[in-house]
């Protein structure tokens, strides 16, 4: 019905671009990123994160991922540095994974999937008024983008994880108070960058993405906790198990990809 999409044969990626045109453009994102031919810019210096007053309020179950919204109404955790001229505030964070130990990262690395990925949403509150009027502006919002790979337990992750439980179905949403995702970063904050667009509808092009190099390591138990999320709503007849909810790589239609040192 209407704008409904989803990650299935019949709604996913490769129908999106009937109802989103937008899905064929030029600066759509995830993309392959290929380590050697991104240029390296002596003039891309670091990126700085202010994560310590930041203030989670929940997390949800949207029916495509579980988001952990912000406070956003002040300065408090804010994006800055590496290629952005302005500082962007974090307004969420959210994930992508695949089924059972197979891939579900967004972005590619030559080739290469990772078993999920993190997106820490930020936007340009300088000149914006509202996120959704950013969202839809070419330097509207930044996401920086974490690998997730399988190993160990991550010692943090557990406190989302724990309260996943509280989220299963489709429409829910439970407090969730005094999480700092600085603990979800890795010991590196080298990245790539490019120009690109959100990986779902209504895919806009208002995205600067920084990609970082290093990723997370998290364990399959912890990433199977994810998987026992449902598309569905608890009203439903269907439960659909939540997983493979990430867009293949996307043409880089003549795009660079820079890297910092
Ligand atoms: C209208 O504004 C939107 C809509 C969807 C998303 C989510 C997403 O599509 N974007 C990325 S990035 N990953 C995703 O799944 C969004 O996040 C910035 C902003
Ligand atoms: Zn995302």
């Amino acid at each position: 019905t209407g704008n409904h999409w989803g990650y299935g044969k019949e709604d996913g990626p490769s129908v999106w671009h009937k109802n989103y045109p937008v899905a064929q453009g030029n600066r759509q994102s995830p993309i392959d990123i290929i380590p050697h031919q991104a240029s390296h810019d002596p003039g891309l210096g670091p990126i700085v994160l202010n994560y310590d007053q930041c203030t989670s309020i929940n997390i949800a179950n949207n029916g495509h991922s579980v988001v952990v919204e912000f406070e956003d109404s002040d300065d408090r955790s804010v994006i800055q540095g590496g290629p952005l001229d302005n500082p962007y505030k974090l307004k969420q964070f959210h994930f992508h994974w695949g089924g059972k130990g197979c891939h579900g990262s967004e972005h590619t690395v030559a080739g290469n999937s990772y078993a999920s990925e993190l997106h820490l949403v930020h936007w340009n509150a300088v000149k914006y008024k509202t996120f959704g009027e950013a969202a839809t502006a070419p330097d509207g919002l930044a996401v920086l983008g974490i690998f997730l790979e399988t190993g160990d337990d991550h010692r943090w992750l557990h406190m989302i994880t724990d309260a996943l439980y509280m989220v299963k179905f489709k429409g829910s949403v439970t407090d969730f108070k005094g999480f700092n995702p600085k603990c979800l970063l890795p010991s590196s904050l080298h990245y790539w960058t490019y120009l690109g667009s959100l990986t779902t509808p209504p895919l806009h092009e208002s995205v600067t993405w920084i990609v970082l190099k290093e990723p997370i390591i998290v364990s399959e138990k912890q990433l199977g906790k994810f998987r026992m999320l449902l598309f569905t709503g608890e009203e439903e007849d269907q439960r659909i198990r939540m997983e493979n909810n990430f867009r293949p790589p996307q043409p880089l239609k003549g795009r660079k990809v820079r890297s910092s040192n």
